[in-house]
């Protein structure tokens, strides 16, 4: 059977004008495992509340950040694509959950090469069910629908591979040689609480109190809290950090739920009114840097620093398309690729 690859990453707006910017909102947010409520209370918010004023302020942001090529995100994404396209042998594909790069398009241009045996790679070294359980489920609708002829297999959450922490870890050491840094903060993306119980598989094991992530359970597969903190434990053995010298936070959160906790800005700003002067981000949740690290962090995470009296703000940039990083999926896949043949 002819093998081939699916990267997905998770998408951006055509452009970053407000309706590119709603267009994108839209889909993105009205999906159920993003907003995870009734189909009739989630269009109430979303295109009642949410769509009526978040695209101008997130096309501003946007703004701030696009480069001329392109939405990052996409640009660093096809960069990626590129560099293990060079590495491997079978086809390599590139979609995205939202917007018009689909997973349907993907699916086809594989198929279309002769694929008959799809590596589904979603491109998050967290699972979660607003990022990989989404995609994952939706490419098997689409397998179902088109393309019943195919196989699918998906890459599971890669948090905890001790390639990947060596790949993060000698990232962060590489930008933060030279410097003296108070403290680095290891900021994920933010999930509403209620995300973390529903993906709970034994239905009791995650109370969110501070000490369930680091008791052992099954219930860590598919626990986003569990793997983020892990992969701040890692880095920080990896790496030899001192104790009090890192912590880890939640950004971007959206409405007046609970979401994981403590949130990144008020974190930032507790570092800073406590006397951090040098501080170093680092994002893990994100593979290739976009609006939440390059806004919402490096711009917005700063401000807020210096506000607070901090003086020296250093954003790790993620992964994206370094050589290491490339070397390390594509090993993963030439291995998949040799796998049973
Ligand atoms: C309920 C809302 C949201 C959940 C849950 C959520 C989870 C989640 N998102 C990412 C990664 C990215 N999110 C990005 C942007 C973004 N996220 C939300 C909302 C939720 N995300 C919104 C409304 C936006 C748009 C921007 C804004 O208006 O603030 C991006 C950036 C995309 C880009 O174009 O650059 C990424 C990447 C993860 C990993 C995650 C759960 C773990
Ligand atoms: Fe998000
Ligand atoms: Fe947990």
């Amino acid at each position: 059977m002819k093998k081939g690859i699916l990267l997905v990453n998770l998408g951006s707006p055509e452009s970053p004008e407000p309706k590119d910017v709603k267009k994108y909102l839209g889909e993105f947010l009205m999906d159920e495992r993003v907003i995870d409520i009734p189909l009739v209370a989630r269009a109430a918010l979303v295109k009642g509340i949410i769509l009526k004023t978040r695209p101008k302020a997130s096309a501003a942001a946007y703004k701030k950040i696009w480069w001329d090529e392109g939405s990052p995100l996409i640009v660093i994404s096809e960069r990626l694509q590129r560099g293990i396209q060079n590495k491997v042998e079978v086809p390599v594909a590139l979609a995205m959950r939202y917007g018009s790069m689909t997973i349907k398009k993907g699916l086809q241009e594989l198929v279309d090469k002769g694929v008959e045996e799809v590596l589904l790679f979603p491109l998050y070294p967290q699972f979660a069910m607003a990022t990989t359980e989404t995609i994952t489920v939706l490419a098997e609708e689409l397998r179902q629908a088109f393309f019943p002829n195919i196989k699918i297999e998906s890459v599971p959450a890669f948090y905890n591979k001790p390639d990947y922490i060596e790949v993060l870890s000698n990232s962060v050491k590489r930008h933060l040689e030279g410097k003296q840094i108070d403290h680095l903060l290891f900021s994920y993306h933010g999930v509403p609480e209620r995300h973390i119980r529903k993906s709970d598989v034994t239905k009791s094991h995650c109370k969110i109190d501070g000490s369930c992530c680091a008791t052992p359970s099954n219930a860590h597969e598919f626990c986003y809290r569990h793997q983020c903190l892990e992969v701040t434990k890692l880095v920080a053995e990896k790496l030899k950090l001192k104790t009090g010298s890192y912590s880890t936070s939640f950004q971007s959160r959206l409405g007046f739920d609970p979401w994981l906790l403590p949130y990144t800005d008020r974190t930032i700003e507790r570092l800073g009114k406590n006397g951090v002067k040098n501080m170093a981000i680092v994002t893990p949740a994100f593979v290739s840097d976009c609006l939440e690290t390059l806004e919402e962090i490096a711009m917005e995470g700063q401000e807020i620093f210096h506000e607070m009296g901090g003086h020296e703000f250093t954003t790790i940039p993620c992964l994206n398309d370094d050589a290491p990083f490339v070397d390390l999926l594509s090993n993963w896949i030439n291995t998949w690729v040799t796998s049973n043949t």
